[in-house]
């Protein structure tokens, strides 16, 4: 069946659909991994988007039991060069395209995805369309310049927790507010022995702090942070009480309740090899990133708080460090999954964080709050 792209400056792609069949608006944006198409298709920071890879050939692993974020797709669509139809691994047990199909979810092949990605590199993401079936191209376009953009959309709702859970452990107590969490950010915490408390976006201060955590962890999540002031809001009345980590929305809504602006960068990270500077130290790691917003280091307060971490290919803002709290965040994906796990020993400094908030309680403008 034919299959379509359609974006907001006119273009309109043609190619093969597989997965699911019917219509369905997105903000188009590019992954440069060349591995990890399970890890991004249910990564939850990717709901309101239809992802295309620059990697040409996509399902040959097929779909295992071991590598979702998530436990469904989140991506609104998806758009590859090539997709393998019979994948070879030891670990598959399903098809891409069984499994696009089986959650709605429209893929489409044979598309330039080069063309495509240059396109998006030029004019930045664009709203688009991807339909499956006979289409008239102008009305696709016309469709996808009517779409709504991702800003305004209310999106950590779909995909936040529904309801608190708690993975028991043996070390130190984390809250972990759920913006849209991966997996990965989860396990890595078990693997420390922490116990994780995963609470829906919408929990209060006072909520989280009933659970007598040592410390909270703020989660990645899809969409503009900006359309989620009542995080930015729990993170403010947190400020202070607890030591705090933060990873991609996480970083943005922490800057946000901090005092800082975020803007939307022309057509974003997302990939496996992104150069982040760490400040202190001079060293490089090359990390996991998938973010189309960053923090605006001009509206930071210099008194309260300082850039870590800055992105080598374009300068921005990677990484914050509260100066007297034990307040940190990275906009990059220490849990990889897909990518390098370089910065695993961030999850190291939460740690050592917690350990000191129980040994000594917190400070907070000299004040000791245990
Ligand atoms: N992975 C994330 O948490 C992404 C954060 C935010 N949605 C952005 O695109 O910038």
């Amino acid at each position: 069946m034919k299959g379509y792209l359609a974006l907001e400056d006119g273009t309109v792609f043609e190619g093969k659909a597989f997965g699911a069949t019917g219509k369905r608006h997105g903000e188009v944006v590019f992954n440069t991994g060349m591995t990890g198409y399970q890890e991004i298709l249910t990564d939850p920071s990717y709901c309101g988007q239809i992802v295309t890879l620059t990697y040409p050939l996509v399902g040959n692993y097929g779909i295992n039991d071991e590598d979702f974020e998530s436990q469904r797709p989140q991506v609104w669509g998806f758009v590859v060069r090539e997709a393998c139809t019979i994948p070879s691994n030891w670990r598959s047990r399903e098809k891409l395209e069984e499994f696009l199909a089986r959650y709605g979810i429209i893929g489409l092949e044979g598309i330039d995805t080069r063309a495509l990605t240059r396109r998006l590199r030029s004019y930045g993401t664009m709203r688009g369309i991807i339909a499956t079936g006979e289409q008239d191209p102008d009305f696709l376009v016309e469709e996808a310049r009517n779409a709504p953009g991702l800003s305004g959309q209310q999106l950590v709702p779909l995909v936040t927790s529904k309801k608190p859970y708690i993975i028991q452990g043996q070390s130190y107590r984390v809250v972990l507010m759920d913006f849209g969490v991966k997996q990965n950010i989860i396990r890595w915490l078990q693997k420390l022995g922490c116990t994780v408390i995963v609470v829906p976006a919408q929990t209060t201060a006072e909520e989280i702090l009933a659970y007598n955590p040592d410390g909270i962890m703020l989660s990645n999540g899809p969409g503009d942070p900006k359309d989620v002031p009542y995080g930015v809001e729990t993170i403010r009345n947190l400020l202070g009480r607890k030591p705090i980590f933060g990873i991609c929305l996480g970083h943005q809504l922490l800057g946000r309740a901090l005092g800082a602006d975020t803007y939307k960068l022309p057509f974003g990270h997302r990939g496996g090899n992104h150069p982040v500077k760490d400040l202190r130290t001079g060293r490089v790691y090359i990390t996991s990133q998938n973010h189309g917003f960053a923090i605006d280091p001009d509206t930071l307060d210099p008194d309260i708080v300082e850039v870590s971490h800055i992105n080598l290919n374009d300068g921005t803002v990677e990484g914050l460090r509260h100066k007297k709290l034990p307040v940190f965040s990275v906009q990059y994906h220490p849990e990889a999954a897909p990518g390098p796990t370089d910065s695993e020993y961030l999850f190291e400094q939460f740690m050592q964080l917690m350990a000191e908030g129980r040994q000594n309680g917190l400070e907070v403008d000299g004040h000791a709050t245990k």
